[in-house]
């Protein structure tokens, strides 16, 4: 199948005709392609997550390669990045093929494993990092998400190790030391809440530590789901000097604060913790100017029962997947922070490069540029049509959403991987 998508706003405001033939962005005569009528829609590159939680294996109760895939795709996505804290833990050859393959059957997004950095995120040995580098899922990110790997030593040898093939360590940076028992965000809220709070400085403190390792030993640093201002001035210290560190900011730590943990509802709970409005603020500058290099979703789906209990029970974590677009068309471009080329870039070009994606690999290219002979991963949004999220209307096995009766604006008309309709007409297609 062929398309012609006609006259559809490229990322710099430009409008244009976009034929996708055989999985490419062709050229020539638009004989036989079935027409998509595109004025007034916005074309992105497909975006590209390099934080998803797929739960596959072993929580297939919560979300499935499947159910996260077609999630993934109604939100643009065309590829994304499968965190390792599955059971088993995704820390051998073996498992991150079995994802791999899996992803690849259900077609819908290009799955790309993350290894583990260590042994059943242990945070004591090294995994194979070289074997799953080596394996048909070609993996170049590694971290123990979830856990932070905190020991320095296992930290600096992780860092040596992935150089020999520009992997990069993804770090969830908390101080395990200093969030033990935490239940949000530390500050004025927790002390009136009565929970025990999660310091800002737990997260920073990994952060400058992690920075100077890097540049000791000359290698790439990933900072996940970074949330708070002293997190930012520590980043913008570190690539002042050179320091080979990006970082990644949820969409939820762009528009929630942690005033919402008055609701007691769990829903609200997530590691790191909601933060405050000068958090978010700086968060949001951070994307603007380059700072924070990335969107990550850090969709993470739990079943009812480890959700819809007390608030110290619940499991924390967010859906994200279908909400991210919008989330960002509203607090980053509607406010005038970023505009259409600045978001291709944060979630699409930036992620594809810090993953290593953009190349040709085991699972092809993605955050290319929309230009002749490029791979046809692209997404069509409708920038005036809004929605209104409900739980049931998403495509995730599990219900977690914050967004839950929040009006978004941008509607995923439609996604093509290698020239291949994954949505159309706003539904996933298979
Ligand atoms: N981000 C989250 O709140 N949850 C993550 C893991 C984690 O970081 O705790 C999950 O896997 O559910």
């Amino acid at each position: 199948m062929s398309y012609l998508i006609r006259g559809a706003t490229l990322p710099d405001g430009t409008t244009t005709d976009l034929l996708l033939r055989d999985g490419v962005l062709a050229e020539g005569p638009a004989d036989g392609a079935e027409v998509i009528d595109a004025e007034g829609l916005r074309v992105l590159p497909g975006l590209v997550d390099l934080h998803t939680h797929l739960r596959q294996p072993g929580r297939e109760d919560a979300e499935t390669i499947e159910t996260g895939s077609r999630a993934a795709a109604l939100g643009g996505y065309t590829a994304v990045c499968a965190m390792a804290n599955t059971d088993p833990v995704a820390d051998a050859a073996g498992i991150v093929e079995q994802v791999w393959r899996l992803g690849r059957e259900v077609g819908l997004v290009d799955v790309q494993p993350v290894g583990a950095v260590t042994l059943g995120l242990g945070g004591e040995r090294l995994a194979e990092l070289g074997a799953m580098a080596d394996s048909a899922a070609r993996v170049r990110v590694f971290s123990d998400d979830g856990h932070c790997v905190h020991d320095a030593a296992v930290m600096r040898r992780a860092l040596e190790y992935v150089k020999a093939f520009d992997g990069v360590i993804a770090q969830h940076a908390e101080d395990p030391k200093l969030t033990a028992g935490a239940q949000m965000n530390e500050g004025e809220q927790s002390a009136r809440l009565g929970l025990t709070g999660w310091p800002a400085v737990a997260e920073e403190a990994i952060i400058a530590r992690d920075a100077l390792l890097a540049a000791h030993v000359g290698s790439r640093l990933h900072v996940c789901h970074v949330s708070t201002a002293g997190s930012v001035e520590v980043l913008r210290w570190a690539k002042s000097r050179g320091i080979r560190v990006t970082a990644e900011v949820t969409p939820h730590h762009l528009l929630l604060t942690d005033e919402l943990a008055a609701t007691y509802d769990p829903v609200y709970k997530v590691n790191p913790p909601l933060r405050t409005a000068e958090d978010v603020n700086a968060l949001r500058e951070a994307l603007a100017d380059g700072t924070i290099d990335a969107v990550a979703t850090d969709h993470a789906p739990h079943t009812r029962e480890d959700k819809e209990c007390e608030w110290a029970a619940a499991r924390p974590g967010m859906l994200g997947l279908e909400t991210a677009l919008p989330i960002v068309l509203r607090t980053m471009v509607e406010t005038g922070l970023l505009d259409w080329a600045g978001v291709a870039e944060r979630m699409s070009h930036a992620p594809a490069r810090i993953a290593g994606l953009t190349g040709d690999g085991a699972t092809g290219a993605h955050g290319r540029p929309l230009a002749a002979g490029e791979p046809a991963n692209l997404v069509l949004v409708d920038p005036s049509a809004s929605w209104t999220v409900t739980p049931e209307g998403l495509a995730s096995i599990s219900r977690n959403t914050p967004y839950a009766g929040l009006t978004l604006p941008g509607r995923v008309v439609a996604t093509f991987l290698r020239g291949r309709a994954t949505v159309l007409d706003g539904k996933a297609q298979a």
